[in-house]
């Protein structure tokens, strides 16, 4: 984190009969990090511990040096923005967004004026006594944003804050939340399913599963180098673990050519698209090269995804049009193949 004072500092830990959450948390001044994870991670449980919506069995928050675990939910710096805003309907969007600072006692035209900044910051000014059925749902997803920030928090909870968005409005406004997270000084929390979202407004990317932290780094890094199946689908990559021997891994019965040496247990990773298929063995330069049995098939943007079975599981991306010159049916026995310049090698 690049020597900068640590905002937050959490230590997590929720109880419950069939679930335990137990991650550690540290978010930098100004950083975005991005919970991501499968359904039922814990992804939404760690972010209302943060903000005492639950109650911790154990653990404890630390925000900018001061624990935050012993305030009640009303008496943290936090802002939050939830997947479907929870906009009060009878207010207008400058009322809604001065509520927070009302509630905490500033006074009415000082509310009212901090509100209206705000609001004029996501572009919304003109909007200001419009009551919420009036607003589009990016810019319902603005006056949420707004009224997060007007407690000034020290902390920014965002909750799947583009979900409720249609493709092309969600484009827009994940441009728009990315600019503003940008200017805010504070740590901010961001869970999603999303991969592109946590890829866009996300420094760091947590990883969640079964209430656990199972990979953590920048999105590049992670997008590299995943660590689970789950990650390595989220970016589009075949993974598998093996035993490496310098340039060479051992993946099952499967002996296969990377480009980089590693030593010992290691993950081999390489994208569908590197995977071509042949009706007989090829030949040449360094490969990787199996038998393989078709699963299925199915459409993947201009591409088409082929499920393979054989001594690893893959999926490969090729052209409808290779798809009928090979005659790619279920059941169809092809040859794969992988340069092992595409292969990339890493320690587990
Ligand atoms: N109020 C609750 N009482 C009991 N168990 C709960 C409660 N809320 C969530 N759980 C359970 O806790 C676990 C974590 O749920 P959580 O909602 O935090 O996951 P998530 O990663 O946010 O999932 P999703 O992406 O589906 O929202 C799940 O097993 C869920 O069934």
């Amino acid at each position: 984190m690049g020597g900068r004072a640590v905002t937050l500092d959490a230590h997590l830990v929720v109880t419950r009969p069939a679930f335990t959450l137990d991650i550690a948390l540290r978010v930098a001044p100004g950083e975005v990090v991005a919970l991501l994870g499968p359904n039922g991670a814990g992804k939404t449980t760690a972010l209302r511990a943060l903000a005492g919506l639950v109650t911790m069995s154990a653990g404890r928050i630390d925000l900018d040096g001061r624990p935050l675990h012993t305030l009640p939910a009303e008496g943290r710096p936090i802002g939050m923005v939830f997947q479907d805003y929870l906009l009060f309907p009878h207010l207008s969007a400058l009322d809604n967004v001065a509520f927070g600072p009302r509630c905490r006692g500033v006074p009415k035209a000082e509310a009212r004026r901090v509100a209206a900044g705000l609001l004029d910051r996501v572009g919304l000014a003109d909007h200001a006594a419009a009551k919420p059925r009036r607003l589009s749902g990016g810019q319902a997803q603005r006056v949420a944003l707004a009224r997060a920030l007007a407690v000034r928090p020290r902390l920014l909870l965002l909750d799947e804050p583009l979900a409720a968005l249609d493709a092309h409005t969600r484009l827009e406004v994940r441009a728009g939340l990315r600019r503003h997270l940008a200017e805010f000084d504070g740590a901010t929390v961001l869970v999603t399913h999303d991969p592109l979202d946590a890829m866009v407004l996300a420094d760091r990317l947590v990883v969640v599963e079964q209430g656990a932290i199972v990979q953590q780094g920048t999105p590049a890094e992670v997008a590299r180098r995943p660590r689970t199946d789950y990650v390595a689908r989220l970016v589009g990559l075949n993974l598998y673990r093996g035993v490496a021997d310098g340039p060479r891994v051992k993946v099952g019965e499967l002996l296969m050519s990377t480009a980089n040496p590693v030593e010992g247990p290691a993950f081999v990773a390489f994208p569908p698209s590197a995977v071509a298929l042949y009706r007989s063995r090829p030949d040449g330069s360094p490969r990787n090269v199996w038998r393989a049995r078709v699963e299925g098939v199915e459409r993947h943007g201009d591409n088409v995804r082929v499920h393979l079975d054989g001594p690893i599981p893959a999926f490969a991306d090729i052209t409808p049009a290779a798809v009928a010159d090979l005659d790619l049916t279920p059941g169809r026995t092809v040859w794969a193949s992988v340069k092992a310049t595409e292969t990339q090698a890493y320690p587990t």
